[in-house]
């Protein structure tokens, strides 16, 4: 833009915009997630390795401080976005639905710079109507400007005193705008966990916190201990529960461990593993050499319990019903030391022989309610009516399961939700409804040594903000007839 734009204060020289490619780079990234429904975790690397490039060619760097700092705009702001509208809202003076919305994501970004980081609050204006000035124009700038200033004015808490309302009148709403949370996940999350106050009020707070990076040493193949030694001193912290995980510490890049890059590690978080490690450690009787996991993509758990399989002779079987997720379990399993076959199959309508099996995962596909940590757009985007439409392809995949499995093998209904509807519901529902083979429950907890807190039993609940994992349900069904 080489033209002065109209309504310049007259006298004062036209400036040109200052461009800020951290900010701008925040700034496609929301856009991304709001007009395509694309994922940040994502889009984000895409957009860093361009910033990076556009850096060079202009003879600059976009450092890793640059990269981690981009990073943490774009999720902080996603998942703040409903305490952060509601700010946005008491401070304009129109309903949101009618600003513009590339001028509401300038605001948001604005809001969680000077409300949920240290920037400097002048800093973050001066920033916001910089980068305002360069993707929204000079008059939408002064707009941005005004708000941004008004939101400056008080500090999070003052804010959250005045548009949440009190604990007392209103207690999921009010969780909602302080956790920003959609009220019906606050009030689905409270229902499946129970109890008071304190613990719905750790379990947002800890959605809301970035989840650290975990990998996964598979079993024959590598050791946590191996892969701690391989990295530089302080860089890495043991498991907390799962006898194969390592931590890595704040800003450490799984691509940059060779054990990942070989396969012979993955990135998988702890609930993960533990219900893998679970399923593999379920008592048996008779043979123990057949397993299947019915819903392998992307491979995750497949790859641990093709592992584990392995150090018994067993083989694994990973069906997958969407091809390019099957693809994805190969790539997972390649170089597994044991047997293993990976197939593009419906759980529901099962290519394999009824009662063939020892073992089966049935991971279903839910509302990843438990995992808002990862995908700081996904409690946006879900809505409560979700929860229901999973219902039916859960009940007919636990259906299956239970058929594939022979009597006196196990089958592992798990998820990656807590909600009460996508995992008691659909276990009870399954075992009373006459179409599934009879089961009985196993007491799931005796097979996570020194997990505590993991509910009433049979089945478990791990939770984010008690286990630092993502929030996994595992129920243990035994075949009985
Ligand atoms: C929750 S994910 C499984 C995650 C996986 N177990 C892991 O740990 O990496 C559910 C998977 O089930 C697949 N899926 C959905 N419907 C299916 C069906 N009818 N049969 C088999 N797989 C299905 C989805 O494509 C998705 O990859």
């Amino acid at each position: 833009m080489t033209q002065a734009p109209g309504r310049r204060p007259q006298g004062k020289p036209y400036r040109r915009p200052q461009r800020d490619p951290v900010r701008i780079l925040a700034f496609e990234a929301l856009r991304a997630v709001g007009e395509r429904d694309a994922y940040a975790n994502l889009v984000l690397p895409g957009l860093l390795k361009k910033a990076e490039a556009e850096a060079v060619k202009k003879g600059g760097t976009f450092d890793r401080r640059d990269a981690a700092l981009a990073t943490e705009l774009v999720y902080g702001t996603l998942r703040r976005q409903g305490t952060y509208d509601a700010v946005i809202t008491a401070c304009v003076d129109r309903p949101l639905r009618e600003v513009d919305p590339p001028v509401l994501d300038v605001l948001a970004l604005g809001a969680h710079q000077l409300l949920g980081t240290r920037i400097p609050a002048h800093a973050a204006v001066s920033a916001s109507v910089e980068l305002a000035r360069v993707v929204l124009g000079d008059g939408r700038a002064r707009f941005v400007n005004a708000v941004l200033r008004k939101i400056a004015a008080n500090d999070l808490d003052g804010w959250l005193a005045q548009v949440a309302p009190p604990y007392d009148t209103d207690p999921e709403q009010h969780l909602a705008i302080v956790h920003s949370h959609p009220r019906w996940i606050v009030a689905a999350m409270w229902d499946a966990l129970g109890g008071d106050r304190a613990g719905i009020e750790d379990l947002l707070a800890a959605d809301n916190e970035r989840p650290e990076v975990t990998l996964v040493a598979r079993p024959g193949r590598s050791t946590p201990e191996e892969i701690a030694a391989s990295l530089p001193p302080d860089s890495t912290e043991p498991g907390r529960w799962s006898p194969y995980a390592l931590r890595l510490a704040e800003g450490g890049d799984p691509a940059a461990v060779e054990a990942v890059r070989d396969g012979l590690a993955g990135v998988q978080d702890e609930g993960s593993q533990l219900v893998a490690a679970a399923l593999a450690a379920a008592p048996l009787d008779g043979p123990d050499a057949r397993w299947l996991d019915v819903c392998a993509g992307p491979g995750g758990k497949a790859a641990l319990l093709a592992a584990l399989a392995a150090q018994r002779g067993a083989l694994l079987v990973a069906a997958e019903k969407q091809p390019h997720r099957a693809r994805l379990v190969s790539r997972a399993l390649a170089g597994n030391p044991g047997p293993y076959q990976v197939v593009v199959a419906d759980g529901t309508r099962p290519v394999w022989t009824p009662g063939s099996f020892d073992r089966v995962l049935v991971d279903v596909p839910c509302t990843g309610l438990g995992a808002l940590r990862r995908r700081p757009e996904a409690r946006w985007r879900r809505r409560a009516g979700d929860v229901a439409g999973f219902g039916p392809l859960q009940r007919g995949l636990l259906t299956e399961a239970l058929r594939a499995v022979r009597v006196g093998g196990v089958v592992g209904y798990a998820t990656c939700s807590p909600h009460a509807a996508e995992t008691r519901a659909v276990v009870d529902d399954v075992m009373a409804g006459g179409h599934a083979p009879a089961a009985e429950l196993l007491d799931a907890r005796p097979l996570l040594p020194g997990v505590p807190a993991l509910g009433d039993g049979p089945d478990l609940q791990l939770w984010p903000h008690v286990h630092g994992t993502d929030a996994m349900y595992l129920a243990l069904l035994r075949r009985t007839g």
